[in-house]
C-alpha cells in the first residue's frame, strides 16, 4: 500500500480559479487519506524566488490555468526548476469554457520531468479571464462537488496501488502551437503588446499593483515596467472598475468566445 506523508498544492492562478479548484481537491484528499495539507501559490514575483521544490513522499497538486491552449508560456522556465524528489502529483488544469487543448498533458510532462509520478489529472472549468459572463461563477458547487468526487477515486486508487504512472491523459504530443485571437476579417493576430488602460475612476488604491503577477505594473497604477500576459487579474480585482482593454483585436476574440463556446464544459478526469 503505498502511503504520502503530506499533500502539497502548488498553483499559479491570477484570479483565483485554479487556486479554488485545486485547493478543493487536497482539502478531500487530506480528509479522506488522513494526511496533512499546505498550500503554496507562486502567483506572485515574489513568491517565484525559489524553485518548487517538494519533499520525496508527498502527493503533489500542481494547478496551472490554461492559456492558448497550452501550460502559459512565460512559466515554463519556472516551472523547469520544480523538483519532485519521486513524488506523487496530479496534474490539474483549469481553463475559461473554451478548450484546455494540450494544456494538461504539458503539466503532466513537466511534472514528470521533475521526477514527479503523475497518478491522475484533471482539467476544470473557471470562469474566463477576459470576460464576466463566459464560465461565469465557475468553478461553481457542481465543479467543486465533481473534484471532491475525483479526490476520492484518486484516494482510493493510491491506497490500493492501483494507479498507472505517468497518467494517460488527452492531448497531442508534439503539443499544438499556442492558440492566436482571430480578428474580424478572419486573419490572426497576437496581442502580447496590449496592456489594460486605466478610467479617471482610478483612486490610486495600488490594489492592481499588488495583483499583477509580472510585477508589472508601476506604483503608480497608470504605467507599466515589462509585458502584460492578459491574465486580467488587475481589471477583476480593481474595486472601481478602472481598468479595461480597449484593443480591437481583444475586444473581438472576447465576444467571439463568449458567442463561440456559450455551451457549458464539463471537467474531465483521468485515472
Ligand atoms: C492569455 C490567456 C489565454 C487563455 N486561453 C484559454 C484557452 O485557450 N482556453 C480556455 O478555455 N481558456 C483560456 N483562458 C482562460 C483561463 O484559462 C481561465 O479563465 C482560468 O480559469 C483562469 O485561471 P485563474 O483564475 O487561476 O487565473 C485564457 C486566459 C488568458 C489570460
Amino acid at each position: 500500500m503505498t502511503t504520502c506523508a503530506r499533500i502539497i498544492t502548488a498553483y499559479f492562478s491570477p484570479t483565483n480559479t485554479t487556486k479554488t479548484v485545486c485547493e478543493t481537491i487536497a482539502q478531500e484528499l487530506s480528509r479522506t487519506l488522513g494526511i496533512p495539507h499546505e498550500s503554496r501559490s507562486f502567483t506572485l514575483p515574489g513568491e517565484r524566488t525559489e524553485p518548487l521544490v517538494f519533499p520525496e513522499g508527498s502527493l503533489v497538486i500542481l494547478g496551472m490555468p490554461v492559456y492558448a491552449g497550452r501550460v502559459p508560456n512565460f512559466m515554463l522556465k519556472y516551472l523547469a526548476q520544480t523538483e519532485g524528489n519521486g513524488s506523487m502529483g496530479l496534474p490539474i488544469v483549469v481553463y475559461g469554457n473554451r478548450n484546455y487543448d494540450d494544456a494538461l498533458i504539458e503539466l503532466r510532462d513537466i511534472m514528470e520531468k521533475a521526477h514527479i509520478h503523475t497518478v491522475a489529472g484533471g482539467a476544470f472549468i473557471g470562469e474566463h479571464s477576459f470576460s464576466r459572463t463566459l464560465g461565469q461563477g465557475r468553478p461553481d458547487s457542481q465543479d467543486l462537488n465533481k473534484a471532491r468526487s475525483f479526490a476520492q477515486v484518486v484516494a482510493s486508487t493510491i491506497s490500493n496501488d492501483r494507479y498507472r504512472t505517468p497518467v494517460p491523459v488527452k492531448g497531442n504530443v508534439p503539443y499544438r502551437p499556442y492558440m492566436v485571437p482571430q480578428k474580424a476579417d478572419g486573419s490572426h493576430k497576437t496581442i502580447t503588446k496590449v496592456f489594460p488602460k486605466v478610467s479617471d475612476a482610478c483612486t490610486n488604491c495600488g490594489v492592481c499593483v499588488s495583483v499583477c503577477p509580472l510585477g508589472s505594473i508601476a506604483p503608480d497604477c497608470h504605467t507599466y515596467t515589462t509585458f502584460c500576459v492578459k491574465c486580467c487579474a488587475c481589471v477583476k480585482a480593481c474595486p472601481v472598475g478602472a481598468r479595461y482593454y480597449d484593443d480591437e483585436t481583444y475586444l473581438f476574440h472576447k465576444k467571439d468566445l463568449e458567442e463561440t463556446y456559450a455551451r457549458r464544459a464539463e471537467p474531465e478526469t483521468f485515472i
